[in-house]
């Protein structure tokens, strides 16, 4: 497990982003001016109503999607300043983005979904200690050798995020995690999450219609009319 920083820093600062599609009558602008910023080691809930541009806002941060104007800067730097190459290095090293359906592979283990990506991409030799802490973080520890067809839908979830956590990656990006998950299974995820964020120092950005889950998070930002609202 990593050592706690003593001084916590901003893993991300959105500065004036705007974002428009194409509409039936011209650009339609969705996010018309979005500025705020992350601590490290935050959990952080994106709420709005339906089409308001949580999504939209999730992918400018992954670089799924670029900005028409304004800043990101993930973990110091700036997106805007790397070329398309160095921005794909960049968020494959330090960015994970989570969807609602949890994507694993079904042909491997539980143990294979999480260790093979980061064992595979840096030739790392298996961290079992580290393995052991994220399993036990996630309630997975008796279910390494399971497939994910036996798994539960929010076990599933977990070893989703478990994969992402064992991948270093800073930032995580969650789409609406738990719209499939039943309230146990969903609060089973969000004190997973929490750990993520308080234990292991990981920026946790989770988009959610559920009100409920948004006030177990650090922090609530709303996105209303095109802008962000901190509750
Ligand atoms: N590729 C695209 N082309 C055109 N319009 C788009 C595109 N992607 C998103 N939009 C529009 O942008 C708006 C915001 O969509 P987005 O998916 O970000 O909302 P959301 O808050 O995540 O919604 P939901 O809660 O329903 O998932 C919507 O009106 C949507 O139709």
């Amino acid at each position: 497990m990593r050592a706690r920083k003593d001084k916590k820093m901003e893993a991300v600062k959105v500065t004036c982003v705007k974002k428009a599609f194409p509409g039936p009558l011209g650009p339609e602008e969705v996010l018309k001016g979005v500025s705020f910023s992350l601590e490290e080691g935050s959990f952080t809930a994106l709420t709005g109503c339906s089409g308001s541009g949580k999504t939209t806002l999730l992918h400018l941060l992954a670089g799924y999607l670029k900005a028409d104007s304004g800043t990101i800067c993930l973990l110091g730097r700036h997106l805007q300043d790397m070329s398309p190459k160095q921005a794909a290095i960049f968020r494959r090293r330090h960015v994970s983005m989570v969807f609602q359906e949890a994507a694993l592979i079904p042909s491997l283990t539980v143990e294979e979904n999480i260790v093979l990506p980061l064992v595979m991409d840096t030739g790392r030799l298996l961290d079992q200690d580290r393995l052991t802490g994220i399993l036990e973080s996630f309630s997975l520890s008796g279910k390494l050798g399971r497939y994910p067809a036996e798994l539960s839908g929010g076990e599933r979830q977990r070893c989703v995020f478990a994969r992402a956590l064992f991948s270093d990656a800073e930032l995580i990006l969650a789409d609406e995690p738990a719209a499939k998950l039943d309230t146990r299974q969903s609060l089973e995820l969000m004190g997973a999450l929490k750990e993520c964020a308080h234990t292991w120092h990981r920026t946790v950005l989770m988009a959610t219609h559920n009100l409920d889950l948004a006030q177990i998070c650090d922090r609530e930002l709303e996105i209303r009319d095109g802008v962000i609202h901190f509750l």
